[in-house]
């Protein structure tokens, strides 16, 4: 019998070095008719299989009670306070605590996917998935083991006088336990400074911080001071910046809610909360012998019933919502340029606002969308070009303008403080993908007025070049051709050889495009105007502006 106890003493003491010194292991303690009689070693990862794992943090009852060894058996430990890991052993429950916090691992596999496609990283468009932080743990007071009721703080004392009696600080007693701090909430805000979306694509997960824990000894990290009452400061919210037009889409969250929304931030600082912060956990307060009610810091009236063993429980905080977001960016813009590529549509961007694009003679030059504002003090003019030597007549008379600027003042301009948007050539097909096309036609929803520019000079057939966009528009979507006003611009007319009869080109242009809507089945609204322009010397510039005005007069608000 002594030799059989040794034996089992020896065996006991190997198991346990064995333990402590494999850091994949861990120590299970199994009992055999109600008693602990003896220990094995599992791997964390996968439980014993004669052990059946007890919840909670009472004494081994029934088969068996495991824990680990090091640092991990103090993880488990809280896993499953937490309620989380409710079987299978220290590995698993602790691996899920530490999954609940560390947010990329809850983003589902197909999101990740989804944003991972270089086809989606794209300027205008960004897929990313949004947590709001944990509510922080409440602080948890057991009167029995002594020294709970010894918490507060140490404030100022009012009456302190130098020199005199009173203390210069005194503790002040706690009233009761602290609650955690609610979790960071998770916003998308418009802001002006932003016009792209590309900064969204550097990650896919973005999570706002946990509430702050409210007690450092129970919760283990977090701050230990308590802020205004009883209740921990709130996370600061996550804010994520998005420019001006951009769509925030996403379905409502799952389990933990969030999302559920489609909406268009359409001004600078208007944002919309995504995901909420979780709320922070009570604190609670070890029942009364025999009790079975916590009250913990329910001091609003509230009780909860809680089992003698998990009052603690009500000192978790909340999970925070997630979302997985779709963000799209229609750039908002008065003036959209369209046209074939080569057009001049860049040009003309860079000559009537300060705006500065990629200009060169060959197609696709443009690959995003340029913005400028028409306004301000210049333009691209430049005096030293030579405007006068142009051909043409050069309308523009300067003295009209203010006499310091080196070029255009549109300051009293009916189109002043105007966003123009260059948008990238399109081409047949377009609205099926061809080109850069479809991807760049959303643009187009949120543009008041259409500038259609047509290449006078080197296009063989510019009223087909015309029709071509106009049904590319159609198709994509009707209302761009039915309900915003648009005005056809012939540009590059500086290269046209010889004397032009403007007033005839138009007519004949009109008559044209009549013939063609009675004749075809599609339908669209005639311009509003027809101008003919020259980027290089400003010829016609005076009169798009005008025609623009009135196009956008003919807008009905
Ligand atoms: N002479 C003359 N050349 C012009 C004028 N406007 C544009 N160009 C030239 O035409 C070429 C194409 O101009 P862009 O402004 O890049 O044309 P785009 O429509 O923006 O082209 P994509 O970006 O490819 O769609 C450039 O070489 C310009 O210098 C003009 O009024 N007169
Ligand atoms: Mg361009």
């Amino acid at each position: 019998m002594k030799l059989k106890l040794m034996r089992m003493r020896l065996r006991m003491r190997m198991r346990m070095r064995m333990a402590s010194t494999c850091p994949g292991m861990t120590m299970v303690m199994v009992a055999t008719r109600g008693r602990r009689s003896g220990v094995d070693l599992v791997p964390r990862s996968r439980p014993h299989p004669s052990v059946a794992v007890m919840p909670g943090t009472g004494s081994c009852r029934g088969s068996a009670k495991v824990w680990s060894s090091g640092t991990a058996g103090r993880r488990s430990g809280r896993g499953r306070r937490r309620g989380e890991g409710r079987e299978g052993g220290t590995g698993s429950s602790s691996s899920s605590a530490s999954q609940a916090s560390s947010g990329e691992k809850n983003v589902p596999k197909r999101w990740v996917d989804l944003v991972r496609r270089p086809e989606n990283e794209r300027f205008d468009e960004a897929y990313v998935s949004l947590e709001a932080g944990k509510g922080g743990r409440g602080e948890v007071w057991k009167r029995r083991g002594g020294g709970d009721q010894n918490r507060g703080r140490m404030v100022k004392n009012f009456k302190y006088k130098p020199g005199g009696q009173q203390a210069k600080n005194i503790f002040l007693q706690a009233e009761g336990p602290a609650n955690g701090g609610k979790g960071g909430s998770v916003y998308v805000e418009a802001d002006e400074r932003y016009d792209s979306l590309l900064h969204l694509h550097k990650r896919y997960h973005y999570k706002a911080k946990d509430g702050s824990n409210a007690n450092p000894v129970t919760a283990g990290r977090g701050s230990v001071k308590r802020a205004g009452g009883n209740v921990q400061k709130g996370a600061s919210p996550l804010v994520l910046k998005v420019p001006i037009g951009t769509t925030v889409i996403s379905k409502r969250g799952g389990r933990r809610g969030g999302g559920g929304m489609s909406v268009e931030l359409l001004q600078s600082g208007e944002r919309v909360l995504v995901a909420s912060g979780g709320e922070g956990g009570l604190g609670a307060e070890e029942p009364q012998s025999g009790g079975r009610k916590s009250k913990g810091n329910l001091a609003v009236g509230m009780s909860v019933t809680a089992n003698k063993l998990d009052w603690q429980k009500v000192s978790n905080g909340k999970l925070g919502e997630m979302a997985q977001v779709h963000l799209v960016l229609r750039v908002k813009a008065d003036i959209g340029l369209v046209g074939l590529p080569n057009a001049g549509k860049s040009t003309l961007l860079s000559a009537v606002t300060r705006a500065k694009p990629d200009i060169a003679d060959y197609p696709f030059t443009t690959l995003v969308p340029n913005l400028g504002v028409i306004g301000g003090s210049a333009t691209t003019w430049k005096e030293e070009e030579p405007i006068e030597e142009a051909e043409g007549a050069f309308e523009v008379d300067y003295d009209s303008f203010a006499a310091d600027k080196d070029g255009f003042d549109y300051e009293e301009s009916p189109l002043e403080s105007a966003v123009v948007a260059d948008l990238p050539g399109l081409i047949g097909d377009a609205h099926k993908g061809k080109g850069l096309g479809r991807v760049f036609l959303r643009h187009l929803k949120r543009t008041r007025v259409i500038c259609h520019l047509v290449d006078i000079a080197s296009s063989s057939d510019p009223f087909s070049d015309y029709i071509q966009i106009r049904e590319e528009l159609r198709m994509y979507n009707p209302e761009y051709v039915l309900d915003k006003p648009h005005v056809v611009v012939f540009t590059k007319c500086d290269l046209l050889a010889g004397e032009k009869d403007y007033d005839q080109e138009r007519r004949e242009f009109l008559r044209k495009t009549e013939q063609f809507y009675e004749e075809s089945e599609g339908s669209s609204a005639m311009p509003t105007g027809i101008v003919f322009v020259s980027s290089q010397t400003g010829q016609g510039m005076e009169e798009l502006v005008e025609r623009v005005a009135e196009a956008f007069k003919s807008i009905d608000f």
